[in-house]
């Protein structure tokens, strides 16, 4: 690395907190507006957390449900950055080696997908389930 990328490197680097918060921010905002994923996550998430109200969760629950919300959100933004990495290597060329990760970032989604799915079929199957045998 020469002086010259030294200074660039210097230049973007984040000199406080809310600098890094701000930059983690417009992240999220860049995710939302370019990821019909991680809108449509966000949708399931809000209709999760106005169930959960509903059918009011213990604390236990609520972590679950909590963990399996933010872990999907948090996989799908990792797989979204995994996608620009890749694009803007391979400047939209194909290549095998994109194609294999880009499909394991979408596998890890998936899998994260499906744990959600049983913590939420599970928590609120009881629940339900409770409503209707009292
Ligand atoms: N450069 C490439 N070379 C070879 N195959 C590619 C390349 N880019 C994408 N693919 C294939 O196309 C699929 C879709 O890629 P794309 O970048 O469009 O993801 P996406 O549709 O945004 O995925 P997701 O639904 O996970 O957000 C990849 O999973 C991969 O199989």
């Amino acid at each position: 690395m020469d002086l010259k990328d030294k200074e660039q490197q210097r230049r973007w680097k984040n000199h406080n907190f809310c600098q890094s918060l701000r930059h983690a921010l417009t992240g999220l905002k860049t995710v939302w507006l370019d990821e019909r994923n991680f809108r449509f996550d966000t949708a399931a998430m809000m209709v999760a957390i106005l169930l959960g109200v509903c059918l009011k969760l213990s604390l236990y629950e609520w972590l679950w449900i909590c963990w399996s919300i933010i872990s999907v959100l948090a996989n799908e933004i990792w797989n979204t950055v995994i996608e620009n990495v890749v694009d803007l290597v391979t400047k939209f060329h194909s290549d095998p080696l994109a194609k294999k990760a880009k499909d394991m970032a979408s596998a890890a989604v998936l899998l994260n997908a499906i744990f959600a799915l049983l913590v939420g079929v599970t928590i609120f199957g009881i629940k339900i389930w409770q409503l209707f045998i009292r």
